[in-house]
Formats: C-alpha cells, structure tokens, sequence
C-alpha cells in the first residue's frame, strides 16, 4: 500500500486544487445520494396524514437528482483530467529513466517491454488515478453513510447491512491475492506480443529473405495461444466474483424487506422507512457492484503498479561523477590498462593502453570482433571499464556526468537511426531552436547542399522509418550533419562498411574531413581514404592493442603490423 499512496503523493500534489474540488463535489453528491431516500420517506409517512404537503419533497427529490448529476458530471471530468495529467507526468518520469538507465539494461529489456511498461501499464494506471481513488473512495464513503443512516433507523437493520459489508470486504483481499498474479500474468503476455511484433517488423527483409515466414508464425500461434489463456482466466476470475456478489445482494435485499415486513406489523417500522432502507439496499448493492467493477481495474493497476516501480527502481550501473572537470576546446584521451567485457567472465578488451592528443585523429583497424566498437563505447560511457581508467582532458571519465559527455562527444555508428520525420526534424533531433539558416550552414560546410538539392523536397523531405529510402552512406551523411550541428569535442566515427557508390565516397570524405576539423576523433575505418587521413593507428587483435603508433611512422616501417596490412591491401581489416 505504501507504493501506491507514494505514487497518489507524488503525482497528485502538483493538482491539489483540482483534487480538492473533486474531493467537495464527491463529498456533495454523497451527501445528496443519502438525502434522497430519506425525503421519499418522509413523503410516504406524511402521505397518511390528511392535509400534509407533498409537493415539497418531492420537489425537492427531483432537484437532489439533478444536482447529484451536476456534480457526478463535473467530478468525473475534473477526474478524468487529474488521472491523464498525472500519468502523463508519470510517463514523461519514466522515459526519462529508462533514457538514463545503462546499455546492459537496454540489452536485457527489448523495446516492446519498455513500450508495454511505458504505454501499456500507464494507460492501466490512468484509470486507477481517475476511477479507483475518486470512485472507489466516494463509493466507500457512500457505503459508510448508508450503514450509519440504516443504524439510525433500525439497529438490526443497521447490523444487516454491516454484516453484509464486513463480508464482502473480508473475501476481497484472498480474490485480490490470486487475481493480481492473473493479470500480471496477462500483461506480461501482451508486453511479450508487442515485444515480438517489435523485433519481427523491424527485420521483416531477413525473414522473408530467409524464408523464416513459418517460424516466425509458429511463435506467434504460440504467443495468441498464451494470451488468450491468460485474458480468459483473468476475465472468469473477475466474472465469477461480480456473480457471487450480486447473488449475496438480493439475499440481502429479501433479509432486509422480511425484517421490515414483521417490525412494521408490530408498529416498529413505518413503510416510509421500510422503502428508504430498500431503496439503500439498491444503493449499497450498487456500490459495492461499482466497486467490484473497478477492483477489476484496480487489481490490473496494482500489477501495472508493481511493474512499473520495479523499472523505476532499476538503477543505472553508470553512475555521474561530480562533473565540471573537463578542460574546453579539443579534448586529449587516455587508455590506462583498460580491461571490460559484456559478462565478467568473457573480456572483450584486456589491458588496453594508449593515448590520443588533442586535435588528432585515430584510425582503429581490426577484424570483426576483436572491440573496436567496444572500445569506442566505452569512451562514451555506455559501459563502465572492468579495471584500468579513461581519461578525457586528465579527467577520469567517471568523474563526468553523462550529459556532459553527450555535450561534448558525438557519435555517428554504422547503424544510424532514422526517424519517420522530415529531414530537418532528422537532423535537428526535433529542436525546434534549431534554425533552417543553422541548418543549412552546417550541410554546406558537409559540403552537403547539392545532395539535399537533390532530395524531392529539400529539408522537408520525409524519411521512412528506418532511413529506408537512403543507403547507408547517406544516412551516415545526416548523422554527420547531425554531429556537426551539436558541435562536440571529440568525434567518434564508425564508418559505413558497405561499398558505396563513388558520388556518396566522395561527399563521406569530404563531410569527415570537414567533421574532423578543430576536433579529437576516433574512427572505425573501412575504407582507404579514411585510413590515408588519421594521425594515428590502432590495430586491435582479439581485444588485445597488436600495433599503436603514428600512421606515416607505421606505414614507413616495413616490420609493422599496419604496413604489411597496406601492402596486402588491407583486405583482411577492412572488407
Ligand atoms: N552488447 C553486447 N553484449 C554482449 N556482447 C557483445 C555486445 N556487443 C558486442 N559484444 C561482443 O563483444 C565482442 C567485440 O564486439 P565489437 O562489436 O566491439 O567488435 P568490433 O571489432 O566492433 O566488430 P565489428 O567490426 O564486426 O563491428 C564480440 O565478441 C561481440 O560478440
């Protein structure tokens, strides 16, 4: 319970006008929900006496009904608004998380469990900010006045009435024991369907390229399958206790109208009475059907709850340092016996050691696998080192603070992300600060104007998801253009493998040199005109440095790892 009313506190506080106004208009419509039964009941017991009004209460019977709806109306609007104000909040609080929670994370939780999370348990929540907490309390209350007004008019009415209650609320928690598990467990089905509707649609050309069609539908079958077990049984659960409840209500309501029948005949009860506590039979019954209908949504809450504190409470491996260390302008690196692996017990990089001056380039050569790119994420903090340390500026990395690397370090991988926008929001990142003139500057400098004369609608191009309608060097081309206009320090580049064209060739080693001006990089080379413009080189062997020095140095030695990989034509590195 204490998960839940931090969750009410946290985003509830920054609405509490509005919560207090839904708290008066619940409280008033209760009030006029108890009220009515009791004016009909004055209108029945006076109707036996000659000459007495009965214009009045059942005038004012009407306009109560009005009122209560006016106020149920608004209240249900002034919920609705809290309960999607507030998950929004929490929607935004969570991808911010997920955002700054570490890459072994990400690795271990697909996109669509984090869309499910995300989207899927929020909308649940929704509901139970909007109808759980405002209905649910109103309807408690209303249950409460019911039993005190029902002890006011007859005690052993008064004592049905609560026993009834009592044990309703007493099967509740067992049902909400065994219910919870049940919905999480049909949550988790939908998450793991979204998760491989995903996965399969972002890789839609190798499946069909494989013939894997038939694979891929077996596991859906078995998905459905999954998920319509897990629906059908939450679904029952919840139907067979809605049943049971309401059989438990007209037992109540033939106990109350039989006690009612034999006080009247001995003058204890007058029929006004015996209909007003009827008519709160209808109510209590009523309620307590609404409250059943929405434990319904609040035990699918209280999983979504339960998931969603768990992602919240997953911390980041990477932790921020005290920040502001890090000198400006083109920033030196260090390597000082760096070892890391993935897994604690498979290193990818041992004891790696070197150092990049400010203002010069390295050219990493290496066969696949052997922690290129491992090495460059580690510059960045995706990862933490095993052992040994990174320096940026003298500054051990983990010192910094993530923002401040991402201000100061610019990433363009092989894989570049594109979004379905157009191709300013793709440069910009959606920043709307960002003007066309800004934009414009930085694909001359790419020497990048022609190209994007080139596309239909200039900077409003749209791009399919995926960058779909660009090869590879084009989309490397926008990242570049990206990194140009975040203008960071240190540049790490790993370049497209694939062959391109040479109009494309050409514009990457224009944009590259242009890219590298004023600024440390690091890149991933694969072609020859890229190795032809570092400073220094790095070949990586199996997570181990085999050669680290100057490039024209390596090259003129005919010993060197890097010369004898030049004269072989570097096949073996960079194919
Ligand atoms: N996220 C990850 N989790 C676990 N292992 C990983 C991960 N990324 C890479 N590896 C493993 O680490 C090793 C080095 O991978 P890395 O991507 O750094 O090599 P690379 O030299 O950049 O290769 P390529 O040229 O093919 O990109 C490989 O054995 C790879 O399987």
């Amino acid at each position: 319970m204490k998960r839940y009313l931090i969750l009410l506190r946290t985003y509830l506080f920054s609405q509490r006008f509005n919560v207090c106004m839904l708290a008066l208009l619940l409280l008033g419509g209760i009030g006029l929900e108890l009220l009515s039964p009791l004016l009909l009941q004055n209108f029945i017991d006076t109707l036996q006496y000659p000459g007495s009004s009965f214009f009045i209460p059942v005038l004012l019977f009407f306009c109560f009904t009005i009122f209560n709806q006016l106020c149920t109306t608004f209240a249900s609007y002034l919920s609705e608004a809290v309960g999607w104000r507030a998950t929004n909040e929490l929607r935004v609080d969570l991808t911010l998380h997920c955002l700054n929670l570490d890459m072994h994370f990400h690795k271990a939780h697909t996109p669509g469990v984090l869309l499910e999370r995300v989207d899927g348990d929020i909308a649940t929540l929704s509901d139970f900010f909007s109808n759980f907490v405002f209905v649910m309390l109103g309807r408690f209350l209303l249950l409460l006045g019911i039993i005190v007004i029902a002890f006011m008019a007859d005690w052993r009415a008064g004592l049905l009435f609560l026993i009834f209650t009592i044990f309703l609320f007493s099967l509740f928690k067992p049902i909400q024991k065994r219910g919870v598990p049940m919905f999480q467990a049909a949550r988790q089905a939908d998450a793991e369907l979204a998760s491989f509707f995903e996965e399969r649609l972002s890789s839609l050309e190798d499946i069909s390229g494989n013939g894997a069609q038939p694979y891929v539908m077996e596991r859906l079958n078995r998905l459905s399958r999954r998920i319509l077990h897990t629906a059908r049984l939450s679904s029952v659960y919840g139907r067979l206790f809605s049943g049971a409840l309401e059989i438990g209500a007209k037992a109540l309501m033939a106990a109350i109208l039989t006690l009612g029948a034999s006080l009247s005949r001995h003058g204890q009860m007058s029929l006004g009475t015996i209909y007003a506590t009827f008519f709160y039979t209808n109510l209590l019954t009523n309620s307590l059907i609404e409250i059943t209908f929405h434990l319904d949504g609040f035990q699918k809450a209280l999983a979504s709850i339960q998931r969603v504190t768990e992602l919240h409470s997953a911390t980041s491996a990477i932790v921020d340092g005290e920040g502001g260390l890090l000198p400006d302008g083109p920033l030196a690196l260090r390597f000082e016996h760096v070892t890391f692996g993935y897994a604690p017990e498979k290193l990818v990089l041992h004891d790696i050691s070197f150092e990049l001056r400010s203002g010069r380039t390295l050219g990493i050569l290496g066969r696949t696998g052997s922690g290129k790119t491992t090495l460059t994420r580690l510059l960045y903090r995706g990862y933490d080192v095993q052992q040994g340390a990174i320096l940026l500026g003298n500054t051990d990395i983990r010192r910094t603070t993530r923002a401040e690397l991402c201000a100061r370090i610019g990433v363009v991988t092989q894989d570049v992300q594109l979004f379905q926008a157009s191709i300013r929001e793709n440069l910009t990142l959606f920043n709307p600060n960002i003007s066309d003139t800004e934009i414009m500057h930085a694909l001359a400098e790419l020497h990048l104007t022609q190209w994007l004369a080139e596309q239909p609608h200039g900077l409003d191009t749209v791009l399919t998801e995926g960058g779909g309608m660009l090869s590879s060097g084009e989309a490397q081309l926008l990242a570049f253009a990206r990194v140009f206009l975040h203008n960071p320090d240190i540049v790490i580049l790993d370049e497209a493998s694939s062959r391109l064209d040479p109009a494309t060739e050409r514009l990457l080693q224009q944009a590259i040199g242009r890219l590298l001006q004023g600024r440390t990089g690091i890149i991933i080379a694969h072609h020859l005109d890229t190795i032809q413009r570092v400073d220094d080189i790095l070949i990586l062997e199996g997570g181990h440095i085999r050669e680290h020095g100057e490039r024209h140095l390596l090259a003129s030695d005919p010993t060197s790892r890097f010369s004898q990989l030049i004269q072989s034509g570097l096949t073996e590195v960079i194919a």
